[in-house]
Order: C-alpha cells, then sequence, then structure tokens
C-alpha cells in the first residue's frame, strides 16, 4: 500500500448534553448535545524502517503522560476475522488500553477490507488531548500539558475522552491508509462512515451500548440527537471471530436509523455553553441503573415525566435556536424541575441538593442565564449558559471560589466552550516538537 501526505492529523471535539439526559436511551426521545471546543488530536505517520528490515508495528502512544506507549503487532485472522492486534511489551510490563487496542482491530480490518489487501503497513499514532480533558493542579503553561502521571492517574473532567479518542484516531486511520475516493472526512458518505465505525468500536470497547451521543457529538459537532437501534450492532461478531471483517463492512456502510440534527441546535449570538469541574470525590455509580430500574417499576409515572421533559427541553433548545435571549433563564428552570422530580422520585442523585445551590447561586451572577448538571447529573459537573466575555467569566471564578472556600469543594470554571463544529483535519505541522 503506498500512502500521499506522510503526515495525517485529525481533531475530535468532545460533548456536553445540556438536556436530554436518560430520556436520550430511548429513541422516542432527543437529547440536546454540544460540541466542545476541547479536542483530541491524532497524527498518523508511517514507520520507515531500513531496507530489508521486516517490521510491521503500529505504535500508538500519548506523550503528555507517563508509561504511555501501546505496541501491537497483527495478523490477518483466519475465516474472514479481519486484521487482528496482539499487544507487544514495552519494558518491564504491559499496559492495556482496550480503547486503542479496539479501534486498531476496527478499523484495520475495515482498512484492509475496502483497500481489497492483506497486508497494512506500519505506523505511528500520537495522541494529543487538550487540556480540559483532564483536571490540573494549576494552569498548564504549553498548549498540551505534560502530566507526570500515567494516564490511569490522571484525574478525568467527564469530557468524553474516550468518545473523541475513538473517532480521532479511527479517522485518522483511514485518512492515513486509505485514498481519498475510498473514504474522505470531507463527504457526508465519510462522516457517515466514520460515526459508524466509531460507534461500534466505542460500544465493544465499553462493553455496552449506551446512546452514543458522545461518538455522535465527536464526529458531527453540536446537534440534536436521536440514538441508532443497538440492533444494528447485533449481528457482529468480536474482532478475530469468523464472518468479523464481512459483518463490519456492513456495519460501517449500513444506513443507520440515528438522527443528527445539526439544524436542532444553535446559540444566541453572545452566548456561550461554558462547564464547570466540581471535584468533590464522590462518583456515583450506577445512576442509570437506578434510574431504568425506577422506569420499569412506575411506567406509566415515569411517562408522564418523560414526555413533559421532552417538551421543556425542546422549548429550551427552540429558545437557544432562535437567539431568544431573555427567556432563556425560565426555560432552563423549567428544565430543571423536571430534572429534580425525576431524581426525587427514582432515588437517583441526579440533581443533588448542593448542585442545586450551587446552580441558584450561579444563576444570580451578572451574565449567567443559568446552568444544569448534564448528561446523567450527579456531583461532579456543570454547564451553564453566559455571556460570552471575559467580565462575566472573571465574576464565575470569584463566586466559585468563594463558594469553593465556604463549602469544602474544589469547583472551577473551564476554558472550553461549547463549538458547532465536528471532527477535522488539522496542519499536521502544527503540532510542533511532540510529533517525532
Ligand atoms: N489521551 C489519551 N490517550 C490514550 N488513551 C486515552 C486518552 N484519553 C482517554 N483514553 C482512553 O479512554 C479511556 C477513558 O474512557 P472513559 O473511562 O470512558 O472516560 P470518558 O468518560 O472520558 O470517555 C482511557 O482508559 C483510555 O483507554
Ligand atoms: C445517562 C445518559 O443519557 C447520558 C450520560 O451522559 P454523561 O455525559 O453523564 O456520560 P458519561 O460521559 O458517559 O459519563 C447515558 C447515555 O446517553 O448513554
Amino acid at each position: 500500500m503506498s500512502t500521499k501526505d506522510p503526515l495525517v492529523a485529525v481533531s475530535a471535539p468532545g460533548k456536553v448534553m445540556l438536556a436530554g439526559g436518560y430520556l436520550v436511551l430511548d429513541r422516542a426521545y432527543t437529547g440536546l448535545v454540544f460540541g466542545l471546543s476541547a479536542r483530541i488530536n491524532v497524527v498518523a505517520q508511517e514507520i520507515h524502517t531500513s531496507q530489508g528490515v521486516h517490521l510491521t508495528e503500529i505504535v500508538v502512544e500519548s506523550p503528555q503522560f507517563l508509561d504511555a506507549q501501546w505496541r501491537y503487532g497483527y495478523h490477518l485472522a483466519d475465516h474472514d476475522g479481519g486484521i487482528k492486534v496482539t499487544q507487544l511489551q514495552v519494558g518491564s510490563h504491559i499496559t492495556p488500553n482496550p480503547f486503542v487496542e479496539t479501534t486498531l482491530n476496527f478499523a484495520l480490518t475495515y482498512i484492509a477490507r475496502v483497500h481489497h489487501t492483506r497486508r497494512v503497513h506500519s505506523a505511528r499514532l500520537t495522541i494529543l488531548a487538550d487540556n480540559d480533558y483532564y483536571s490540573q493542579p494549576s494552569p498548564s503553561a504549553t498548549r498540551f500539558a505534560h502530566f507526570p502521571v500515567p494516564l490511569s492517574a490522571a484525574h478525568k473532567t467527564g469530557l468524553g475522552s474516550s468518545a473523541a479518542l475513538v473517532t480521532a484516531l479511527t479517522a485518522a486511520l483511514l485518512t492515513h491508509y486509505l485514498d481519498p475516493s475510498l473514504f474522505s472526512l470531507a463527504t457526508p458518505s465519510g462522516r457517515q462512515t466514520l460515526h459508524n465505525l466509531a460507534q461500534a468500536a466505542h460500544c465493544a470497547a465499553q462493553g455496552k451500548v449506551g446512546s452514543g451521543f458522545d461518538v455522535a457529538a465527536a464526529v458531527y459537532g453540536s446537534a440534536r440527537y436521536r440514538r441508532f437501534s443497538p440492533g444494528v450492532l447485533a449481528a457482529l461478531p468480536e474482532p478475530g471471530a469468523p464472518g468479523f471483517a464481512t459483518a463490519l463492512e456492513e456495519v460501517a456502510k449500513g444506513a443507520w436509523d440515528v438522527e443528527v440534527d445539526k439544524e436542532g441546535v444553535g446559540l444566541p449570538k453572545g452566548v456561550a455553553v461554558r462547564m464547570c469541574d466540581v471535584d468533590c470525590g464522590s462518583q456515583t455509580v450506577g445512576m442509570v441503573k437506578g434510574v431504568l430500574a425506577w422506569r420499569g417499576r412506575e411506567g406509566e409515572r415515569a411517562a408522564e415525566v418523560w414526555d413533559a421533559l421532552q417538551g421543556r427541553n425542546e422549548e429550551l433548545a427552540g429558545v437557544l435556536r432562535e437567539g431568544r435571549t431573555e427567556e432563556i433563564r425560565g426555560a432552563v428552570e423549567r428544565v430543571r424541575e423536571l430534572v429534580r422530580r425525576m431524581g426525587e422520585e427514582s432515588g437517583v442523585p441526579i440533581e443533588p441538593e448542593s448542585q442545586t445551590a450551587l446552580l441558584d447561586g450561579l444563576s444570580g451572577v451578572e451574565g449567567v442565564f443559568g446552568g444544569v448538571v448534564p448528561g446523567a447529573g450527579g456531583y461532579d459537573a456543570l454547564a451553564l449558559l453566559v455571556r460570552d466575555d471575559e467580565e462575566t467569566a472573571g465574576r464565575v471564578r470569584a463566586f466559585l471560589e468563594a463558594w469553593g472556600k465556604e463549602k469544602g469543594v474544589r469547583v472551577s470554571l473551564m476554558d472550553v466552550k461549547g463549538e458547532m463544529e465536528g471532527v477535522r483535519e488539522e496542519d499536521a505541522k502544527g503540532y510542533g516538537e511532540w510529533i517525532r
């Protein structure tokens, strides 16, 4: 196989779901999803070996972290099992990265399949994550922070790193290996193939099928999102298992029933979506389970809340899309009211009291129109709708600092903002010394 441009770079955005958490798990409802300015970048390059050396390796690295290099050998599995990678040992130990490994199995299988080849040349993939994906003790002086710890010890801020990574890595591999006539990020069909592959790989790596809104945001950016039917993935064997390659090509090229409505979202001029990181040390596990169990028990009651909340979420989306800034406050309050009801009735802390107090406090800061607990809710994040200027950001920071001191929590305004654009090709020369 030959390659055109020796260096290819792609970035994909993080996500926040402003409205529609839990509802979006059901195709009857939708979520209001924003892509974020924090991106995960992946640079792909060929590994040049001296003549006569037959090394076939895929090297993936995250140079911002310690011990973050994953090397893989690979082979074509029998019985149409596709390309299967095997992690090689680096140094004295082996640290798996299931999201990277699964993405390689999926993307390389698809590539070998549509390229009609049994050989895939060696490549190096470098991952660079924008700073807001992980909490930092002090602001980084460099565009990409150096973390003095392994990835497993980094403190995630919940922007959807795995979805952005799987999407950017898949896109970088496809762009690197395939001729533009076979794959291009610039075409709707290219983005659809990317979406399907990234969604399938992300589900496989996670070991579960969620709504997929995070992968959709990574590919398409901000949108009103209606999930795909989980059945589209039902017939897909494990990577390496008989029939995987043929089934994966069908999944990748198939017309899924997912709906990504870019026209369905917008923001009034001068209004931004901003995120707060609440470092409270307590993580609630099993929230989705808890809410769905309640919905299973109290079907009728839950349907009332779901339908009413869907209506209010759509109203909020309309207010934002149509630029009705003065109506944001009321629309957000009405959404929150039902989110709290959902939490109270299911017994799950979706908007816990501490977050209610913080959101109410922030809503009184000049330039803040309101805020919500995004996605599944809980204790660790807030999404705000604010006037997009430095004065407002300054007032929010001051408020959060005082709040943190009083309550003994660390809560900060992140730099990241809502942004419309999804995955995009980047100038690979823009990463300076990070790329060897
Ligand atoms: N910068 C990175 N480099 C390599 N792998 C990453 C990076 N960021 C995230 N990942 C992968 O994604 C996983 C985190 O996924 P997950 O726990 O689902 O968090 P999130 O909610 O941010 O998606 C990591 O364990 C790793 O496999
Ligand atoms: C409950 C949900 O509808 C939304 C969860 O959104 P978050 O943004 O809270 O999710 P994670 O990043 O996966 O932790 C589940 C889903 O849609 O898959």
